[in-house]
This record gives C-alpha cells, structure tokens and sequence, in this order.
C-alpha cells in the first residue's frame, strides 16, 4: 500500500528579503515536491531552496494581470495533492492578510486533504516599520487598522465594506491602494480626525533592494506621487506615526 504522501503547507513567505522567511518556511520549501508561487515572493527565496527537482507553477497577480483566476489555484493545488505530493503553497508576507488563504484552506479541507499553516511576517506592519514608522506609539497611535484599497471587483455597492472616510484608527495602513490614490486621500480628509496637515507616507518594494519611500501630507502626497514615479506594490500609511521617529 503506497504511503499517502498528500499535504498542503501554506507558507507566508515575507516581505520579499530572503532572510525575513521563517526557518520552518523554509525547511517546508526544501522539502516541496510542488511549489505552487506568487508573483510578491522574493524571487531568492525559491531559487536558493527549492529541490532542483520540484515542480514550480506560478500563478501571481498583479493588478489587472491575473494568470489564474482563484477557483483554478484552489483546484491546482488540490489536484497536485492528490498526486500524492507534499506541495507547499507559498504566497507573499502573511497568507490570511488579504493572501486569500483562507479560501484555498476551505477548498483543500474539503477534499480531506492534510494541511499547515505556517505564517509569515505581513508587509503591513514589516514595511513601514523598515521604514522608520511604528504602526502604534506611546500617547501617539494606541490602534491600527489595515484596509484593501481596492474592493473585489464582484461586490455590490452594499457589500463594499471599506469606507476610509469613517474609519478612526490613529493609523491606517492601505494595501493594494496606489492606482486609487487621488480617491483614498479625498475620502481620509472627510473626516475631521484628520486635514490636509496630516502625515502620509507610500512605501515601495519594501525589503527589496530597490526599496523607496516618499512622504507627505493629505494636502501634498497627490502632486509629489505624480512627480516621484509611485507605483505597485506598495503601501500607504497615514498618521502621526509616519514622522514620530524624525528627530
Ligand atoms: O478581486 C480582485 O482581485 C480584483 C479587484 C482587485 C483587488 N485588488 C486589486 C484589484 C484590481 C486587480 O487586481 O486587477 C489590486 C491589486 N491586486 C494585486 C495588487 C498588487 C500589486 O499589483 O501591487 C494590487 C494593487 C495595485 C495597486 O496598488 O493599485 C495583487 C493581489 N491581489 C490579491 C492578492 C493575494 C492573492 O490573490 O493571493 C494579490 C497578490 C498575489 C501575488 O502576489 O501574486 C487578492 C486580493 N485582491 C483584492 C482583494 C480584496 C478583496 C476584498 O476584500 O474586497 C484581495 C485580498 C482578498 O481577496 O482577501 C481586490
Ligand atoms: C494582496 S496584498 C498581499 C499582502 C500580503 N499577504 C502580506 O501579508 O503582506 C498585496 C499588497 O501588499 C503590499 N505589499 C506586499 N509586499 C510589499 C512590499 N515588499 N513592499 C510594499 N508593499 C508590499 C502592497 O500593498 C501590495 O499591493
């Protein structure tokens, strides 16, 4: 009786740099017999631990280019399974903070299909923090809230659940929100916890070598975004925090 071999690990896999992984990310890599990869992976991480024999498949998305649509990574990670593989679903900083891991643990529980879970450190809070901002601090921010920029595209109006103009956190933190910045800057400044003096921060490709911030305010970040050729994948913080540590 040939010994079931069947299992998933979901491994965050970090921010990008190579050594901002887990050991146990790690040693689930190298054991892979099928690496199924996202486009927000630092590119080291798989090419200096991956077996030369384990199959990769990459099915990253970045705005507007999707290679898979979800239904066919869930159903391409379960078919690997069945082939009685060890696969390792590895997916960019945290895999349950916007990775849409949660549906990929559904679609493989299931099937009754062993799995793990092993997490990652989430560019949330690891990008501005290489960057000099606290996401919380003393008598400065005692919360954080991190937020989508961009809602699935297949939500009603009702469904939408971010509304940036109603959240109150002393920091938040926008993933996915640098093509909708004009609008998400108009939203922040309806409310009255904040004006047009208001710290903003857009960090780029945090960890990565070419990593890169540019700073502002909710009066100013618009027209220095344009000058300064922002662009995804990045992060946008807003608050006090963003310059707490200059001194
Ligand atoms: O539903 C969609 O994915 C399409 C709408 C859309 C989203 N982000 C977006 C778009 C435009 C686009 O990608 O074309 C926009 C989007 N998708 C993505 C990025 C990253 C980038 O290009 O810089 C961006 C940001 C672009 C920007 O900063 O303007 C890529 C993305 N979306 C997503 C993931 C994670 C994953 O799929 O595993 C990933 C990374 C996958 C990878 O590294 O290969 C997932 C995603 N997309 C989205 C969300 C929020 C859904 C919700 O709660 O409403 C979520 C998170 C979730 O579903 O829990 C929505
Ligand atoms: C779909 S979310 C995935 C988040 C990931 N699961 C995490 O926990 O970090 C993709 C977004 O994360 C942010 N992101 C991920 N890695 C980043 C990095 N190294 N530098 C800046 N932003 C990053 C960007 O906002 C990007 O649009």
């Amino acid at each position: 009786m040939e010994k079931n071999n069947s299992k998933v690990i979901l491994v965050g896999a970090g921010p990008g740099d190579e050594e901002l992984i887990t050991l146990k990310g790690i040693n689930a890599i190298k054991s892979a017999e099928v690496i199924i990869y996202d486009d927000l992976v630092g590119e080291n991480i798989i090419k200096n631990n991956a077996s030369k024999d384990a199959e990769l498949i990459y099915v990253g998305k970045r705005k507007g280019k999707h290679s898979h649509k979800q239904e066919e990574i869930n159903q391409i990670i379960v078919n690997k399974a069945k082939e009685n593989k060890l696969v390792v679903r590895l997916k960019g900083g945290d895999s349950f903070v916007f990775g849409r891991g949660g549906e990929e643990v559904l679609a493989i529980k299931k099937e009754g299909i062993a799995y793990e879970i092993i997490p990652g450190i989430t560019s949330s809070i690891s990008v501005p923090e290489i960057f000099d901002i606290p996401v919380t601090h003393r008598k400065v921010a005692t919360s954080f809230t991190v937020v989508t920029g961009h809602e699935a595209e297949d939500k009603s109006e009702g469904e939408k659940q971010v509304k940036l103009e109603d959240l109150n956190a002393q920091t938040i933190v926008i993933l996915m929100g640098i093509s909708n910045l004009e609008n998400h800057v108009k939203k922040l400044l309806r409310n009255p916890r904040r004006n047009e003096n208001t710290p903003i921060a857009i960090l780029m490709d945090g960890t990565r070598d070419n990593q890169r911030m540019v700073k502002g305010t909710l009066g100013t970040i618009v027209e220095i975004a344009q000058n300064s050729d922002v662009r995804a994948p990045g992060i946008i913080v807003v608050g006090d925090v963003v310059n707490i540590l200059d001194i």
